[in-house]
């Protein structure tokens, strides 16, 4: 049996004192950098801007920030789904992550430092502003070269533009004795792309295109570069907007800190005219950044295994339900009367509402009947019931639970907090009853 080699991330190197446009080396890195997201959606970036100073001071200002008491740091809150502190959080217990928006701005970090320490805090929020600054010009300088790569460089600028910067402090405590290792679950980014520094404590896995989980050993002093999902979409596909998590030594006994600068984009994120064509069918509609954060953030979002398709199929569900919903507003429903007497097959009356019925679910898809088979008696009946079943306690109502979709139990969930549902399979049958 062959032994398996894992692929290696490959190492691009932005140090080079020629590494400018036009020059050969420039356009070797280019195609290097299109390879690598389109191979693994990221890549090692070699990249000496963040001086030794900076690094210390950074990693001091993460120290300083977690050090904070647990009521300081729940303040930090963002209207915009996991940009705000994430922690406490029973099943990944050793994560805890705060946000810096428009992190790349004095006033997004300062407001930031306002928040978690009475008087602020000048040199956090420096320290912040300028490890941002530096950052993003790298995160620049791979948008254009990626681009370039795909010859539509001439929306480069545009998209830097209207790129806005989210810094995001990470700590993964060292797991205790028979403590899970799982420090941060296997996910996506729902950015346009991300980038990671580390301390010296190694975690980060990501899943190749066949499946396989590789370690993402990377120095302190380099960049781990990864797509998002706006950036697989921008590539109407092309590119790999990976998998990745972060696992824990079993023994190690150090903590890691990641800093991680997520790039949004403030306008829409639309695949370029020049990516589609008879081979390539559009695959993503244009859609506001934020909202791919906010589907996520939905039941439905979290559970999706292809959150893109997902998203951009409910995108296009929408319109067409709020089409619907407009002709229910402006048309009277149909209504079909069941509660005649002579209902045989065959009768005028039966003809009636048969053409009725068609004409009902062909226009509006619905129409209300009337019934009469529920009795007085019946219906206060079941309206007891449910009374009943939802009065039992939370943990009772949980055990119903289906192999169906959709069959079982459903509460409490905090997107649709007014509802509560519970199903009864074979319900004609008594004895599921
Ligand atoms: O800490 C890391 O290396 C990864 C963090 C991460 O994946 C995230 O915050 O989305
Ligand atoms: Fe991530």
């Amino acid at each position: 049996m062959g032994s398996l080699t894992l692929p290696k991330l490959l190492v691009v190197d932005f140090t080079k004192e020629d590494l400018k446009p036009g020059t050969t080396s420039w356009s070797s890195a280019c195609n290097d950098i299109k390879q690598a997201l389109e191979d693994h959606g990221c890549f090692i970036a070699l990249y000496d801007k963040v001086s030794s100073e900076l690094q210390k001071s950074i990693f001091r200002a993460a120290n300083e920030l977690f050090d904070l008491p647990t009521e300081t740091k729940i303040q930090n809150i963002n209207e915009k789904p996991y940009h705000g502190y994430v922690g406490q959080i029973a099943f990944v217990p050793l994560h805890e992550g705060l946000g810096i928006d428009y992190s790349t701005t004095p006033e997004g970090a300062q407001s930031f430092a306002k928040l978690m320490w009475p008087d602020g805090n000048i040199s956090f929020s420096e320290s912040s502003v300028s490890f941002s600054k530096t950052v993003a010009e790298l995160d620049q300088m791979v948008i254009r070269m990626l681009f370039e790569s795909y010859g539509v460089q001439k929306y480069s600028d545009s998209h830097t533009d209207a790129t806005t910067y989210l810094l995001r402090f990470l700590k993964y405590r060292a797991p205790e004795v028979n403590e899970t290792t799982m420090a941060f679950p296997s996910h996506t980014d729902k950015s346009f792309l991300t980038i990671l520094y580390q301390n010296q404590v190694s975690g980060l896995e990501i899943r190749t295109r066949d499946g396989e989980w590789i370690a993402v050993d990377f120095p302190p002093s380099s960049f781990v570069v990864m797509a998002g999902d706006a950036c697989k979409a921008w590539s109407n596909g092309r590119v790999l907007s990976p998998n990745h998590r972060v696992t824990m030594d079993m023994s190690g006994k150090e903590t890691r800190y990641t800093i991680a600068l997520f790039s949004f984009l403030s306008k829409t994120v639309q695949v370029p005219e020049e990516f589609v064509d008879e081979e390539h069918v559009l695959r993503f509609k244009p859609f506001v950044h934020v909202d791919l954060l906010k589907f996520y953030d939905t039941d439905n979002g979290r559970r999706s295994q292809d959150i893109l398709k997902d998203f951009c199929d409910l995108y296009l569900l929408r319109s067409l339900v709020w089409s619907q919903l407009k002709i229910i507003m402006t048309a009277r429903p149909h209504v079909v009367d069941f509660a005649m007497q002579d209902m045989e097959p065959g009768t005028n009356s039966c003809c009636r509402s048969r053409n009725g019925v068609r004409r009902a679910l062909e226009e509006h898809g619905f129409f209300v009947a009337l019934y009469d088979e529920v009795s007085a008696e019946l219906h206060k009946a079941i309206v007891r019931a449910a009374e009943e079943v939802f009065d039992l306690p939370r943990e009772t109502k949980a055990l119903v639970i289906s192999d169906k979709p959709y069959h079982g139990y459903f509460g409490q969930s905090a997107s649709r907090p007014l509802t509560e549902g519970i199903g009864m399979d074979n319900s004609t049958d008594p004895e599921s009853a």
